[in-house]
């Protein structure tokens, strides 16, 4: 008999009226999920006042869907609250569990449909689907909690969790498919040659479920942007210096492109490298909202020069300093502002050659952007299961908010644009699988642009309806709706980063004039 039999067991019976006769100040109980809890002593520490314990509904009553229309389950799974549970009622049993951990949402459409039972799926085959249970136990056992107190508390992830990453071969999994996986042990027994884009998507949708934007970010997201560069374009003695110390966690890297000066106009770039008689560099310059930047010991730099640009790996050495910038998310994801004071860079840390700088970038952008919709299509679908949680458990004007045809109506406008997002995003993924890196930068680079100005188009739509759905807790840090708040202040920054919605739309439109035919006309 498993301990937690035995406390059930053990658990003391009561009637109803007997816990009705426990109704005032200094003697107070309430029934909740079948379960009686002597708060008589609790009333007054509790932080939602104590007077509210004593509604005649309330003291000595049923007070579950009072319950569950103020408070998150987690509450109540607490050791302090539970040590408030004296017995329970005789002949009923408890019937709200929390999801065992790695289990699938049982909210509809709380996952994508290829994880819904009774759903088929064309694109995702055995190894996605153990892929998918793994990871999902590695975050909900491993992650989560990680994220939640370094969301809070603003220091850099784990290093023991990123390391661990690394050893299990996730870190370099999360760089896509490719030569750096050739010979290497994968997580979940993936083999090298049969990972493709479809395991990559995998991985980042199921890391995102931490809720956690900043650590999101500050969980190497500097190595899915800043190291693609150095396998694709880097010498070999780059790669020797720099890829397994990263992929290991020993390193860090970050891409350090954006300015204060230029953004998404890349061309715009100011910081300079200054080419040397002996091949070295001298770099002058400033760069913003560099993403790891705090506890990067390599910055994928791209710099001006007289030869147009060129991108130099620019190890951590003298001349080269990092202020912490606060902005919405939290200091986790350790975005820098980053001053180069003529900082002497060795040929050797050139990546490709020189003059290529801006091509060297570009062909990084299309899997950046890519690896973006999946993270923020997924992170809505999670904003609306929280909505279809809380339209369940909670009323308003005297009747559940699910019956509020209104209510219904934005939840379904949701619900349609999170489901189109990432059906879109899934024949995307399959044409990446079977097109060559060249046929994607030709032909994708306008539908990946699409594909998430569209995307952060629906996680606006997202935030702005499931707030006015949660009203105040929607607002709230803590509570009911504290994820509602998080995405509503964290959202944006897919909007932003790696091409704004605006340059996105204008890109897909004129990628798509590039291939409009000459010989036909209206
Ligand atoms: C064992 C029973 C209970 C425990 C352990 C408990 C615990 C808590 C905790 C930890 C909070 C603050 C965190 C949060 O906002 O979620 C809270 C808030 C609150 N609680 Fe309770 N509570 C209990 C029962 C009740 C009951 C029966 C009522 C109503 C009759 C109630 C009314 C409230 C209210 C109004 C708030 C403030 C919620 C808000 O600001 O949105 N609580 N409670």
């Amino acid at each position: 008999m498993s301990a937690q039999t035995q406390a059930k067991k053990q658990l003391k019976e009561y009637t109803r009226d007997e816990v009705a006769k426990h109704n005032k100040k200094g003697d107070c109980w309430i029934i909740i999920d079948a379960q009686v809890y002597n708060v008589s002593k609790f009333v007054e520490l509790h932080p939602g006042g104590e007077s509210v314990f004593y509604d005649e509904d309330v003291a000595g009553q049923e007070a579950t869907e009072t319950f569950f229309g103020l408070h998150r389950h987690e509450v109540l799974l607490k050791p302090q609250y539970q040590r408030l549970i004296i017995g329970k009622i005789a002949g009923e049993e408890s019937k709200i569990k929390p999801l065992p951990l790695g289990s699938i949402s049982p909210v509809p459409y709380g996952e994508p449909t290829w994880l819904q039972p009774k759903f088929y799926t064309p694109y995702y085959n055995d190894s996605h689907r153990r892929l998918q249970r793994e990871v999902r136990a590695y975050v909900d056992t491993q992650i989560v909690d990680i994220a939640q107190a370094c969301e809070a508390n603003g220091k850099r992830p784990d290093l023991a969790l990123v390391k661990d990453m690394g050893a299990k071969g996730l870190n370099a999994m999360r760089m896509g498919p490719g030569k750096h996986l050739h010979g290497r042990k994968l997580f979940a027994d993936i083999k090298p040659e049969e990972f493709d884009y479809f395991h990559e998507l995998v991985i980042t949708q199921e890391l995102v479920r931490c809720a956690a934007r900043g650590f999101g970010d500050g969980l190497n997201g500097g190595m899915v942007i800043g190291l693609p560069p150095i396998l694709n374009f880097g010498s070999d003695e780059l790669k020797a210096e720099i890829v397994e110390p990263v992929l290991a966690g020993d390193k860090f890297i970050c891409l350090a492109v954006s300015e204060a000066f230029a953004g998404s106009d890349v061309m715009g770039t100011r910081t300079f490298a200054q080419k040397q008689d002996d091949g070295s560099y001298i770099v002058n310059g400033t760069k913003k909202w560099i993403t790891n930047g705090m506890f990067a010991d390599y910055f994928t730099t791209l710099a001006k020069t007289d030869d147009g640009f060129a991108v130099l790996c620019i190890p951590r050495t003298e001349g080269v300093e990092t202020k912490q910038i606060k902005t919405s998310y939290s200091t986790t994801a350790g975005t820098a502002y980053i001053t180069f004071d003529n900082v002497r860079v060795p040929a050797k840390y050139v990546v490709g050659e020189d003059g290529l700088g801006i091509q060297i970038v570009l062909s990084n952008f299309n899997h950046e952007r890519w690896v973006m919709c999946c993270s923020t299509i997924r992170s809505s679908r999670a904003v609306c299961e929280q909505v279809m949680l809380w339209i369940n458990q909670r009323k308003a004007f005297g009747k559940s908010l699910s019956s509020q045809a209104v209510v219904r109506q934005k939840l379904g406008a949701l619900l349609s644009q999170v489901e189109a997002a990432q059906a879109w995003l899934e024949v995307v993924t399959y044409q990446m699988c079977k097109m060559s890196y060249k046929e994607q930068s030709i032909h994708l680079a306008g539908q990946v642009a699409f594909l998430k100005a569209w995307s952060t188009r629906v996680s606006h739509e997202v935030a702005d309806s499931s707030v006015q759905i949660f009203g105040g807790r929607g607002i709230t840090k803590s509570g009911m709706g504290k994820f509602i708040e998080e995405f509503n202040r964290t959202y944006k920054f897919d909007a932003v980063l790696g091409g704004s919605e605006e340059v996105l739309s204008d890109l897909g439109v004129r990628q798509a004039l590039r291939f409009m035919p000459d010989n036909y006309k209206l």
